[in-house]
């Protein structure tokens, strides 16, 4: 698995004598060492944010479909799209993941882009009937059906895969097994949100989609570990350091104001 490790403490006490011994580093590095989440792990710090520290859905929500944005925008800026207009394809499924989703095509809709919806299964709480609304409001298109593979790499420059998070588990049920399959075979890139859309939260998918982009929230999950694509990036900057400090996340310090932090 990937190594993530970051300067800060230890950089100051390793100047001192006394720490210069190889258990000590070994300690050092260890704790500057992101933590990568395992399912129930990211579930507990989900709902403390929530029970806890009382921060809405809505609240964070907007934060990491913002980030996710912000990645896409660093990774993908708009004068590097080959296809003009700037055309991207959010792909939105059934859960907050598929909300993360909705926020991200809104910003990327105010960045410049030109996002179209497909969100085929859409819960009925007020949360995502708002969210929708605002799409919609901004002219973004909501798809009526999955387009085909050849069709997507003709028409769009990347797909935003915001189909399942850190709650996905067991086999997928259509109509994701059919989405997902045709985002096997795209050859435009892929920005997954959180988890790649389809793989085992902690152990990944070998034969899964392939994103090109990974937009980790709050902290990686251990199938980040797993990750193969150009750019792996941190969103989700609204973890209260009391409970960073309680799950030994050792985030990275995010770099002035921004949104996201790039691991890699
Ligand atoms: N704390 C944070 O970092 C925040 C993260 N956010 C995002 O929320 C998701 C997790 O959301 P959750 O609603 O718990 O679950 P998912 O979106 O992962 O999906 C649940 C959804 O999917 C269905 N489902 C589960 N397994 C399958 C399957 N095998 N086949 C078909 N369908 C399946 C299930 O029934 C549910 O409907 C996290 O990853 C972040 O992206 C928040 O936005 C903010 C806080
Ligand atoms: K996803």
């Amino acid at each position: 698995g990937s190594v993530l490790t970051h300067t800060g403490a230890c950089a100051r006490v390793s100047s001192n004598i006394y720490t210069k011994d190889l258990a000590h580093r070994q300690a050092c590095t260890m704790a500057n060492t992101i933590k990568y989440l395992g399912q129930e792990e990211a579930q507990h710090i989900d709902e403390e944010l929530f029970n806890e520290y009382s921060f809405s859905v809505d609240q964070l929500m907007e934060l990491a479909g913002l980030s996710c944005a912000t990645a896409v925008s660093k990774g993908y800026p708009l004068q590097s799209l080959l296809k003009s207009p700037p055309r991207v394809l959010v792909i939105c499924g059934p859960g907050n993941n598929g909300g993360d989703g909705l926020v991200c095509a809104r910003h990327l809709k105010l960045f410049g882009y030109e996002p179209s919806v497909l969100y085929p299964k859409r819960p009925s709480k007020q949360l995502f009937q708002n969210l929708t609304t605002q799409c919609e409001k901004m002219d973004i298109s909501f798809l009526t059906e999955m387009p085909e593979a050849d069709v997507i790499d003709e028409a769009y420059n990347l797909v935003v895969d915001a189909i399942f998070g850190f709650s996905f588990k067991g086999a997928v049920r259509e109509p994701f097994g059919g989405i997902l399959s045709q985002l096997k075979k795209i050859t435009v890139p892929i920005a997954s949100v959180d988890i790649p859309s389809g793989w085992d939260v902690e152990k990944g998918s070998p034969d899964g989609i392939q994103p090109d982009m990974l937009i980790s929230l709050t902290a990686p999950k251990k199938a980040a570990n797993h990750f193969k694509g150009r750019y792996h990036f941190l969103g989700g900057r609204f973890v209260p350091p009391a409970l960073e400090l309680k799950y030994q996340l050792n985030l990275p310090k995010y770099p002035g104001t921004d949104c996201v932090y790039q691991l890699n």
